[in-house]
């Protein structure tokens, strides 16, 4: 599909940056069901964000991009967005408004490269165009962005006509296969690392640390990636589904159970996740991996961490914290302990900054935060790029939801790079985790087989 004038315009040539100061201003319009992978486009910038409760955008083009590094990323960002969406004149519902897009890399400092080409430590866009169904009303609505009414008004106009012609189901097209693969870690070194970090465990120096792997996947035929995502909805419903390029021809996706974080006004929700058993394969195994994981100290005490440190990073932010039961997250092929927790805002806080208190929490970062930072520095022979980094949105008003970029790849023409990880503690037994982390490995794998 050709790139609109309008959308070519700022999308390729001159998207606008936050040091400039514009009026953003949109339109919406409601529209008949359409499909959503049908305006995806590889060639064109493109994000797209599902909810497991429901939320489904996808954008294409640039109406302002926002890029930071370093230690102060959060609030670069922030203060960007406060000079582009602070003047924005949204002509529409709540639902469709414009909403800035994208995340986070794992660590604060790093050199971007392959695979991670084209990935700043901390970059979002506020797509040109955006389809958004949210599960709060039933319509469609097609949105534009830009900082031209007329212009904007004209593409909209030409956007309700283009999508009214595409389908409303796409073919969510085949698996591009696997050709070959090729591992970051043999299973000799994962030992040595796992039994590095219980050295430091044993020292008393650390108590958490997750160990990640990476995983190159050559494919038989260039990767649909849109498609692909698409595809992980059927097999995990109860998942975020996300896709952001990095404008370099590398694109970023996944399939997350997690939620780092959700605030709408003062209302905050987030999780503690962690702490991992397979499925089983008849109903009685799997509740009895179900039981072990309820039941097992070592498994618990690993959860906990990620409790006690969430509780403890949004503490200085929130009156009433309330922390729910325990309960199993079930996936299609595996499950996790799951405490969610929710809580008001004294006064009110942009995401970003609940973001910056939270990234990483024990879940893919550890316990206590600085010496696991080093040790994964230290132990890991990749870059996480934006792997265990925060992926979602926010809106002018600091509003906004993030998932934690796991189960997750890095994609470019016919590579995909993937990445899992697993919390290591007292008792960590190496051969275990190292199955953990190949399970982690299997909701993208299996959707490019
Ligand atoms: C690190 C990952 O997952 C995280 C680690 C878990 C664990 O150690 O049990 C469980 C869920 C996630 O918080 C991953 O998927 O790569």
């Amino acid at each position: 599909m050709e790139p609109t004038p309008g959308e070519s315009g700022l999308a390729a040539n001159t998207p606008v940056t936050a040091e400039e100061s514009i009026e953003l201003v949109s339109y919406s319009r409601a529209l008949e069901d359409v499909s959503f992978g049908a305006i995806a486009d590889s060639d064109v910038a493109q994000i797209q964000w599902a909810t497991p409760d429901g939320l489904e955008t996808v954008g294409r083009g640039v109406a302002v991009r926002l890029s930071a590094s370093g230690p102060a990323r959060f609030d670069r960002i922030r203060s960007q967005a406060e000079t582009v969406l602070g003047e924005l004149d949204h002509n529409g519902p709540a639902v469709a408004r414009p909403r800035a897009f994208g995340g986070f890399a794992f660590h604060d400092e790093r050199e971007p490269g392959t695979p991670w080409n084209g990935f700043a430590s901390a970059s979002f866009v506020v797509p040109h165009v955006l389809l958004t169904r949210s599960p709060d009303d039933d319509a469609t609505w097609l949105t534009v962005v830009g900082d031209d009414t007329d212009g904007v008004r004209d593409a909209l106009e030409e956007w309700s006509q283009r999508v009214d012609d595409y389908p409303t189901m796409r073919a969510s097209g085949r698996s591009p296969g696997v050709d070959s693969t090729r591992r970051t870690t043999t299973p000799d070194r994962w030992d040595e690392q796992v039994d590095g970090a219980l050295e430091r465990i044993a020292d008393g120096s650390l108590t958490k640390v997750v160990l990640a792997q990476a995983l190159t996947v050559d494919l038989e035929e260039p990767v649909d990636v849109s498609a692909t995502v698409e595809r992980l909805r059927r097999r995990y419903p109860n998942c975020y589904r996300f896709l952001v390029n990095g404008g370099d021809g590398a694109t970023f996706f996944g399939a997350p159970p997690e939620r780092l974080v959700s605030k709408r006004n003062t209302r905050v929700e987030t999780e503690a996740l962690a702490g991992s058993v397979p499925r089983g394969e008849t109903p009685e195994a799997d509740d009895e991996y179900a039981d072990q994981l309820l039941a097992d100290e070592k498994l618990r005490h690993e959860h906990e961490l990620v409790v006690d440190a969430i509780c403890t990073q949004l503490e200085s932010f929130v009156s009433d914290l309330s922390v729910a039961d325990r309960t199993i997250r079930r996936l299609a092929n595996i499950q996790h302990l799951l405490t969610p927790i929710s809580a008001t805002l004294e006064t009110d806080h942009h995401v970003l900054e609940l973001v910056e208190t939270l990234h990483p929490t024990p879940a893919v970062g550890g316990v206590p935060p600085e010496v696991a930072w080093e040790t994964i520095r230290e132990t890991e022979s990749f870059d996480r790029g934006w792997y265990a980094g925060p992926v979602g949105w926010f809106d002018a008003a600091g509003d906004g939801e993030f998932a934690v970029g796991l189960r997750s790849g890095v994609a470019s023409d016919e590579t995909v790079t993937l990445f899992a990880g697993s919390g290591i503690v007292a008792d960590s037994d190496p051969t275990a985790e190292w199955e953990e982390v190949q399970l982690k490995f299997r909701p993208v794998l299996d959707e490019l087989r």
